[in-house]
């Protein structure tokens, strides 16, 4: 059965002392919960989110990582130094990995297949631009992004990844996706996993929604059946807020 996953993605926010401030209140104020909760803090900070959050059941994940085993690759991290730290879950494909440093679904296709291959699981992020969606073109998109990165694996390897549809319009913006819409993507993403690979493997896969989910909007996004939780930005970054929508996850 899938399981419902509320992550927050802190993107290049909060230095060391405000991560460990914000981590602290987090852990105080975590509710009982079905949801995973998972908590992705910038590379520097990882290991001391993993230290502090030690006895507590949030998970640190990763924002990004890069394909090569090690190597000649300045500024970059593998996956072995993921695990090395004891991070075992990573985020890949942001849309602002794709938009701001030039990841196309290829080079995304490499990172998902070398996080698998060192066991880890995958948060893999895709959606359609504005553009796709005024056009009607998102659900050729979301297939051709699915497609690209995803449909080339062994359907053994479906139970490490996790989905998270994000609309790019809706990233930051305040405008979210209604739940219809966003109900209507994850019902067709479930179909072309379907098609793809089976019903078993489509119908176990957490597909998680992003894009300007807030407290005032959560439990009407999360109530929908395809809908298994939320991958949180801005909101993620207060406390409250982040608590208030893992508590929307019925
Ligand atoms: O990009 C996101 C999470 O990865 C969503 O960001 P916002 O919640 O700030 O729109």
């Amino acid at each position: 059965m899938r399981s419902k996953i509320v992550a927050g993605n802190w993107k290049m926010n909060k230095n060391l002392a405000e991560t460990e401030v914000l981590l602290a209140e987090l852990s105080a104020k975590l509710p009982d919960t079905k949801a995973e909760v998972m908590v992705a803090p910038t590379f520097v900070n990882l290991s001391a989110a993993v230290d502090q959050l030690k006895s507590s059941s949030i998970e640190v994940v990763a924002q990004n990582m890069h394909f090569a085993e090690n190597g000649a690759y300045t500024g970059e991290i593998s996956a072995n130094m993921l695990l090395g730290i004891g991070v075992d879950t990573v985020i890949i494909g942001h849309s602002e990995r794709r938009a701001y440093f030039g990841e196309t679904d290829e080079i995304l296709a490499k990172k998902v297949v070398a996080a698998l291959g060192k066991n880890m699981r995958v948060m893999f992020c895709f959606g359609e631009e504005l553009e796709d969606r005024k056009s009607s073109n998102h659900f050729k998109i979301v297939e051709s992004q699915l497609k690209n990165a995803l449909f080339s694996l062994d359907a053994s390897a479906w139970s490490k990844i996790i989905l998270a549809y994000e609309p790019v319009w809706a990233i930051g913006t305040g405008e979210t996706a209604s739940p219809e819409q966003a109900q209507e993507m994850h019902a067709f993403i479930r179909k072309t996993i379907t098609n793809a690979y089976d019903a078993g493997i489509a119908n176990n896969v957490s597909i998680l929604y992003g894009g300007s989910v807030k407290p005032n909007n959560a439990v009407e996004i999360f109530s929908k059946p395809d809908v298994d939780g939320g991958l949180i930005g801005g909101a993620a970054l207060v406390a409250d807020d982040f608590i208030a929508i893992i508590n929307a996850i019925a």
